[in-house]
């Protein structure tokens, strides 16, 4: 049938409209289509990846997939993709110099709802919490305040180790929650049993475990939200709402007593203290005021206590397999500072070995091998790659630790490594430039870790004797460097043997301990 010349251009005109209008559509919804996915595993059909994502040691299958597909790496879980960067390039090039765009965190059903600042979204209240972190623990002034804290806090240890030597898991422990505690709210900590830190405890790790991949499922399958939470499989969601009451309990308990204290002017003074005087200098103090400031003040204990912990317990596992690192860093104390003092923060810059050791720490097993992921907030591209909108980006803080190009034989603890390398690379490659994280959600208590990690370093290893235990016939048992699967890399229990070096070693502990 001929169309009337009119109809045949209306026509023509409306499919091409049809046609182009898809198209821009299509452009402006998914621009970055421009440019393919980057590589990955290949895909099956509705589940992606999904299948091969291993439920743990996450970062070693990942790390494999990287070294067959590249350093930034393209999983698909269900339809959505997730990125993974393995390298410290990578991760500067985008999470740090393109940080406007990359801050965010990933929507999540059950982490969301917990007014934590390391899973809230990129908005106005965690750039404010981010604002008040940055004062009172990233400036050498605030850091300063903590230096008589753990300063106090290291001569327990040491006193603990002198007496109960065995139990040296749980003084490292009791000596972390200490430290955030007194930190956060002046609460002094004098055992493990604390009734604070025991509750702190199984709070932290209660909301540790709903982040878990069963729950973590219910982001990629949507319809998993709104299963009721008495249904079979909806175990998730009761966890969820368990790690929120005990979070909820253990944010509001030592605030309240704080806020209680300050009336009466008997409160120490703390993070919690520093915070309320700024905010009520500039305002009056609001509920909101209140409830970012205690939850501030949890975090700190969160995300703090079991990141350092397991890099201590790193720090005495190495030091227990390599006796060669002990002499040598004990040689470096000796000529340095003496023996007749222990030593201070000051003494830091005058220790380069030690140091290498901390660094050699963080690299050997970095906390968070997976770190925290980010979300990206609009569509990007990098090296030809398109990169859309809302996706997830983890880097692999684990494989950047182990890339044999930058640190050769990387399963190898050995500080040396750092003292080997110029100046220049020793600073590009300073494990402490990425075991923290990268851009505007970088670890804000990295400072106050590093200095409690080196000032624990530097007084053991002047005060005692670290080495192998030995078994009922007199043999060195050798711990093997095992570590769990897990977000934070617990160290596997192992045995050494922890003795004071000398009598006058022992008085310099207690009369570190007589000054508080
Ligand atoms: C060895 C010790 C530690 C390690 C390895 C570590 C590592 C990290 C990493 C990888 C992140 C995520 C960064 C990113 O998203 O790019 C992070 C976030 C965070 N860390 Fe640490 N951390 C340690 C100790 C601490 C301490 C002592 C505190 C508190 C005083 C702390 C408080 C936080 C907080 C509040 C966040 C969330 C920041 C945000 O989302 O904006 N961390 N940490």
């Amino acid at each position: 049938m001929l169309l009337p010349l009119n109809s045949y251009v209306l026509l023509c005109v409306s499919t091409l409209l049809v046609v182009a209008g898809h198209y821009a559509c299509a452009r402006w919804l998914f621009p970055t289509r421009r440019f393919p996915l980057p590589p990955g595993p290949p895909r099956a059909p509705f589940l992606g990846n999904v299948h091969q994502v291993h439920l743990t040691y996450q970062h070693k299958k990942i790390a494999e997939w990287s070294r067959k597909y590249g350093d930034l790496l393209c999983v698909k879980i269900f339809h959505k993709p997730m990125f993974i960067i393995s390298s410290i390039k990578g991760a500067r090039d985008l999470l740090q110099t393109r940080s406007t765009k990359y801050s965010d965190r990933p929507h999540s059903v059950v982490l969301n709802d917990l007014p934590i600042l390391a899973f809230i979204p990129y908005d106005e209240q965690c750039k404010r919490l981010r604002k008040w972190d940055q004062g009172a623990l990233e400036t050498k002034a605030a850091l300063k305040q903590y230096h008589h804290i753990q300063r106090k806090e290291v001569g327990i240890l040491l006193s603990d180790l002198v007496h109960t030597p065995k139990e040296f898991f749980s003084h490292i422990r009791r000596y972390n929650g200490a430290l955030m505690l007194e930190t956060a709210y002046g609460h002094p900590v004098s055992s493990a049993e604390d009734e604070y830190m025991v509750f702190a405890d199984s709070a932290t790790a209660a909301v540790a475990e709903i982040g878990s991949i069963a729950s973590t499922l219910a982001d990629f399958v949507p319809i998993l939200k709104y299963i009721p939470t008495w249904m079979p499989g909806a175990g998730f969601k009761r966890q969820a709402l368990r790690a929120r009451d005990m979070w909820a309990e253990m944010t509001r308990i030592p605030y309240q007593r704080i806020c209680d204290d300050m009336a009466l002017g008997k409160a120490r003074p703390s993070f919690t203290t520093f915070m309320i005087q700024q905010v009520s200098r500039d305002r009056n103090l609001t509920d909101d005021n209140n409830h970012d400031i205690s939850n501030a003040a949890s975090v700190m204990y969160g995300a703090g206590v079991d990141t350092t912990l397991h890099t201590l317990l790193t720090l005495l596992l190495a030091l227990t397999i390599y006796p060669q690192v002990v002499d040598k860093a004990q040689a470096e104390i000796d000529r340095v500072i003496g023996t007749s003092r222990l030593p201070e923060l000051a003494d830091r810059e005058s220790l380069p070995y030690l140091g290498c050791i901390v660094q050699e720490v963080l690299r050997w097993n970095p906390a968070t091998p997976l770190g925290i992921p980010h979300r990206l907030q609009e569509n990007d591209s990098y090296n030809g790659y398109g990169l859309p909108e809302g996706s997830m980006f983890i880097t692999n803080t684990w494989a950047m630790s182990r890339d044999p190009g930058l640190y050769p034989d990387p399963e190898v603890f050995r500080p040396e490594r750092f003292e080997e390398m110029d100046a220049e690379t020793a600073s590009a490659r300073d494990p402490r430039k990425y075991t923290f994280g990268f851009g505007r959600r970088i670890c804000p208590g990295r400072y106050l870790a590093d200095t409690s990690i080196w000032l624990v370093a530097a007084n053991i290893l002047a005060t005692m004797n670290i080495r192998r235990a030995c078994d009922s016939a007199g043999r060195e048992i050798i711990p093997t460097p095992s570590f769990k699967s897990g977000a934070v890399s617990h160290v596997e229990p192992f045995e050494c043997d922890i003795r004071p070096r000398s009598q006058q070693a022992m008085d310099l502990i207690t009369e570190r301990n007589s000054e508080h």
